[in-house]
């Protein structure tokens, strides 16, 4: 009897010399229909379905007349990611395997693909592929791959604040650094300490400290563009990397910031608490090449701020 499943390079005798009452091609039938795996076979020129499995035809539907494309895909033509190209070499004979990831378009499932030109039951080189579903194992590596970005994530901020900590600040100061010294663009840099800050936990309680510190970043969050870096790097410390800026914006930014904090009292505890902070201002160097150095020079002219009073803005280009 010709079942119409071709041999799939399998012998058609047995092997062994185990005499079943199937015949070769029943078995096949019988293996091939059970397999957990998409089976089937496609014309290389024309796209002609040829042959699908049980397993294929229980999720895809019926093959009869239709393309590889249409089944499998839903698609109008032959498909941008078809591997057809990848299982014959230039002088058309079959190449090597090629194994790959795929998510279905139509079942949405995950499936590890496994391509091959075999020779079909008339002589030519067709497509075989067996696809098995991998989507457990995808949407394992999946959930994974997020935690480890939440992880990461959760590991570069500064949880009361939402800022940046500051690892972050240095691991992403340090690329934008880079960045500007190859573009030979300006970067400047803004650092800030919030004025007595001992005054306002002792005097209202340290819950009433963390919320202006929450405030901070609210308003560093509201100010800064994408390119820029603002972050904690210290307990009532903040800096911010400014991408693209010169020195005298950057401190127009700091005067900005400064009247901002001055008319945001934080409200807590239906009592108002108001803060100033010391800031100091200073841009990349050309030819410097460290994060450190630029955090440095700010510090001292944030430092200067302190010492003449608290409450300005001091400059060290
Ligand atoms: N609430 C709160 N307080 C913090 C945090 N981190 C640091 N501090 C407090 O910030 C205060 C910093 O005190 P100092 O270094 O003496 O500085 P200051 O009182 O701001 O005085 P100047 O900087 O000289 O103006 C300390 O009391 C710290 O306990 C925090 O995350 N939350």
């Amino acid at each position: 009897m010709n079942s119409g499943i071709p041999s799939l390079n399998i012998p058609a005798t047995p092997i062994d010399d185990d005499r079943s009452e199937a015949t070769p091609s029943d078995g096949l039938r019988a293996v091939l229909d059970n397999l957990d795996a998409l089976v089937y076979v496609s014309d290389f020129e024309t796209y002609d379905l040829l042959y699908m499995n049980a397993y294929g035809r229980r999720v895809w539907g019926a093959i009869q007349g239709r393309k590889c494309w249409e089944v499998l895909q839903n698609n109008d033509g032959p498909c941008a990611f078809c591997t057809n190209h990848l299982l014959i070499d230039a002088e058309g004979l079959a190449r090597a395997p090629h194994v790959w990831e795929f998510q279905n378009t139509i079942d949405q499932h995950w499936y590890q693909c496994r391509d091959q030109a075999i020779p079909w039951t008339d002589g030519r080189l067709v497509r075989l592929e067996i696809a098995m579903d991998i989507t457990d194992r995808k949407e394992m590596e999946l959930a994974l791959k997020e935690a480890h970005e939440q992880a990461r994530a959760a590991a570069l901020e500064d949880h009361l604040t939402g800022l940046h900590n500051r690892r972050a600040f240095f691991e992403f100061g340090n690329q934008l650094l880079k960045q500007s010294r190859r573009h030979k663009s300006p970067l400047a840099i803004i650092m800030f300490d919030l004025d007595h800050f001992k005054h306002i936990n002792d005097n209202h309680g340290h819950e009433a400290g963390d919320e202006v510190l929450r405030q901070i970043g609210k308003i560093l969050g509201s100010k800064v563009r994408e390119s820029d870096i603002a972050a904690r790097i210290g307990g009532e410390e903040f800096a911010i990397l400014l991408s693209e800026t010169e020195t005298d914006e950057a401190q127009e930014m700091a005067d900005r910031l400064l009247n901002l904090m001055r008319e945001t009292p934080v409200c807590f505890r239906d009592a108002p608490i108001g803060s100033t902070a010391s800031f100091g201002v200073s841009s990349l160097r050309p030819g410097e090449k460290s994060l450190e150095s630029l955090l440095a020079r700010a510090d001292e002219a944030m430092y200067e701020s302190k010492s003449s009073g608290r409450n300005r803005v001091r400059v060290k280009a």
